[in-house]
């Protein structure tokens, strides 16, 4: 049985395979931290979660209630935001790796901090639990220059483009094959959002950089934003301010007061619909550059909780970049948990044949 752990900025999602890979059983603690749900087996009832340590335990004590305990498990698998330069492709966990990650918490602040903090949980369980990880950025390490690089000096070259949500779009791709349009804008609409695009399956362009901050209008993130306008924002707030506020109180929740989609599109209020509008057309102008990264579209695909549900605010985009066409418009369930699974077993694999015998 393979765990997979995927640790939101307020959420974490827990999923058991088999060795098939067949889904066994999931549990998931949304809005960790405030009115914290869990749920299991399409049941919901409110539990404390001040922190990702309660959820795991939540999670963990719910799958054993329904016979799944950890020590049934062969190996836990994680969702890591970002793997910086250093990771291209899933692997298998050790300290050195460990350590390679925790640097990179100030470029994904609002995720891989509690990213390692299950990671290091499980290692306290099960110290003896061979653990991987999965890194939303290796599905964009192979995008062409022009879509890595800023236009800075060569110096501050480690200032870059990396990408996220790549593990829901290698997912989006695996779920469209062996139909998969040559060239495709993906939409991951969630509580982040992001587009990539896809041609041939491999990511050749994508709205997020550096960090998961910039791109789309987001539940908490602005998206792009001038770079003149941060340096005011550290000014007056400071450093650590600024950062909060570009992180946790921009975006959606900026504009109209909260980050949920679903109950800004119930409203009927100007700040709400200015909001909603606000999302799709930076979405529709940022698929417009996406379109040209890839000298033209077949298909667009929306994923996540709002791409998935939100049937409007699918149209409404797909409205907007109507200049190009009527396009087949593809909805696929985001499953960032099969993704990882498949690549835990990929690299467990592995790392038996090249065990010394
Ligand atoms: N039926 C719906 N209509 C519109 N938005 C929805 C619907 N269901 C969920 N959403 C939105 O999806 C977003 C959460 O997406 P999800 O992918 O679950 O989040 P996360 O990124 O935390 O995993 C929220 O903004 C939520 O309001
Ligand atoms: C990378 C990112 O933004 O992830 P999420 O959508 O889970 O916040
Ligand atoms: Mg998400």
């Amino acid at each position: 049985m393979i765990l997979v752990l995927n640790a939101g900025s307020s959420s974490l999602k827990a999923d058991l395979f088999d060795a098939a890979l067949a889904p066994v059983a999931g549990a998931r603690v949304g809005e960790i931290g405030g009115a914290a749900r869990l749920t299991l087996a399409g049941e919901t009832r409110p539990v404390a979660a001040p922190d990702h340590a309660a959820a795991l335990d939540l999670v963990l004590g719910a799958l054993s209630e329904a016979g799944h305990p950890p020590e049934a498990l062969e190996a836990a698998a994680h969702r890591v935001v970002h793997g910086g330069p250093d990771f291209a492709a899933p692997v298998l966990l050790d300290d050195a790796a460990i350590a390679r990650i925790e640097a990179l918490v100030p470029l994904a602040p609002l995720h891989n901090p509690v990213n390692l903090a299950g990671i290091r949980a499980m290692a306290r369980l099960r110290p003896d639990l061979p653990q991987t990880a999965s890194f939303d950025t290796a599905f964009h390490a192979a995008m062409p220059e022009l879509s890595r690089r800023y236009a800075l000096p060569e110096g501050e070259g480690h200032l870059r483009r990396y990408g996220f949500h790549g593990l829901s779009y290698a997912g989006l791709v695996h779920a469209l094959e062996p139909d998969l349009p040559e060239r495709l804008v993906a939409f991951h609409l969630g509580g982040g959002a992001s587009l990539c695009a896809i041609r041939d399956g491999r990511s050749v362009a994508t709205s997020m950089g550096y960090s998961p901050l910039s791109g789309l209008v987001m539940g908490t993130r602005p998206g792009e934003i001038d770079g003149m306008a941060v340096l005011d924002l550290a000014r007056r707030h400071g450093i650590d301010g600024a950062a909060r506020l570009l992180n946790r109180e921009s975006g959606l929740t900026g504009l109209a007061g909260t980050g949920d989609m679903r109950a800004l599109l119930a409203r009927d209020d100007a700040e709400a619909r200015f909001a909603v509008a606000l999302f799709v057309e930076r979405a529709a102008r940022e698929g417009a550059g996406a379109i040209v990264a890839m000298g033209g579209v077949d298909a667009l695909a929306f994923t996540g909780g709002i791409g998935e549900n939100a049937a409007g605010l699918r149209e409404a985009i797909a409205a907007r970049l109507a200049p190009f066409g009527t396009l087949p418009i593809h909805v696929v369930a985001a499953d960032e948990a099969g993704q990882i699974a498949r690549d835990a077993r990929a690299v467990l694999r592995g790392a038996a044949r090249s065990a010394p015998a």
